[in-house]
């Protein structure tokens, strides 16, 4: 029997056929320098906590989180992004405790700066962790969640963040505005180093419901949601418009959230805008995989793996991941 040596016409194959070959044309690479870790900080010393919906995941004080810094600088990642548990009894309508200049996050970042000046530390500017209602601002007797009353309150805690150390500030409350007037907050107090991370394209999505488990403010928003603020997941124009507002207003780098569900959004606004593109895979992406690992469905580190590097494909810079000192582990081992 012989075979037309006409068909197929050309053979894809070939370059897939072996290591070598695979490896010179591979597009696209997951490096530790992409990633970001995400960790919860608590009150107290000694402190840890596991996160029922996310395993593997837990909250710590300040001083038991200085071991996990040092280990993130070990594996080569370049930053974390702190989110603080605070205690219900410092949750207010005002949300004042946002921008004690003593609080949780100002004393965190000053420890991880004085003992590992050189890890990048990244904080969240919003007023969940703080509000009574869950709420990421001020509300109106409706519960409408107020704009400028809100950014005026994004100014302080962004100012207090900056203040303590904190080398990017993260605004992820998705008011209007809030970009340029904290630029402007920061600038007059000279802080002209502190880089704004925005949170431009940050969906109203309920991949969130693990995250919000963790840092407690699931059982203050009870039956409450964020789409008066956040984006609707069906909308893709309206992420380029948020995005290209944030850059004018000052914005150094930009995030799409959550990610495997929006990788649309991320190729857009990398090929719109060519600036920093960060994603989040969040908290209930996090949860998804592990849980189907934990129970034997799925090949964690080749799912965990696929789903970085699919972020990595459609255009993203860097990638906030719950998975991050676990994945620099496996990046060690190959190389
Ligand atoms: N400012 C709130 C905030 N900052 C980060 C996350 C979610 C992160 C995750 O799910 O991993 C949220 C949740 C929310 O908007 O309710
Ligand atoms: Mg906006």
């Amino acid at each position: 029997m012989t075979f037309s040596s006409q068909y197929p016409q050309k053979r894809m194959r070939r370059n897939r056929r072996d290591d070598f070959s695979r490896r010179l044309v591979r597009e696209n690479h997951l490096r530790v320098d992409d990633l970001i870790y995400p960790v919860f900080v608590l009150d107290g010393h000694k402190q840890e906590e596991q996160v029922a919906s996310m395993p593997g995941v837990v909250r710590q004080s300040v001083d038991l989180l200085l071991f996990q810094a040092e280990q993130c600088l070990r594996l080569g990642i370049p930053a974390l992004a702190i989110f603080p548990v605070v205690d219900a009894s410092l949750k207010t309508l005002t949300a004042d405790e946002a921008y004690n200049p003593d609080g949780l996050v100002p004393r965190a970042v000053r420890e991880l700066k004085k003992r590992f000046p050189e890890l990048g530390i990244i904080t969240d500017v919003a007023l969940d962790p703080y509000t009574s209602h869950g709420q990421d601002g001020l509300i109106d007797d409706n519960g409408y969640v107020l704009n400028d009353e809100t950014v005026a309150v994004l100014r302080k805690q962004a100012l207090a963040h900056a203040q303590a150390g904190a080398d990017i500030v993260a605004p992820s409350d998705m008011m209007d505005g809030r970009i340029a007037a904290i630029r402007a907050t920061l600038d007059q107090d000279y802080c002209i180093h502190t880089r704004i991370l925005a949170y431009s394209a940050k969906y109203a999505s309920s991949f969130y419901g693990p995250f919000r488990d963790a840092v407690g403010s699931a059982a203050m928003l009870g039956a409450g949601n964020k789409y008066t603020y956040q984006m609707d997941p069906a909308n893709s124009n309206e992420a380029l418009w948020e995005v290209g507002l944030d850059i004018q207003e000052g914005a150094d780098m930009v995030m799409v959230k959550p990610g495997l569900p929006y990788l649309d959004i991320v190729r857009r606004v990398k090929d719109e805008f060519g600036v920093p593109a960060f994603v989040y895979q969040v908290s209930g992406e996090y949860a998804m995989l592990k849980a189907a690992a934990m129970n034997g469905w799925l090949d964690e580190k080749a799912c965990v793996t696929e789903a970085l590097l699919s972020f990595k494909r459609a255009g993203a810079d860097a990638i906030l991941t719950y998975f991050a000192p676990v994945v620099a582990g496996w990046l060690q081992e190959n190389s």
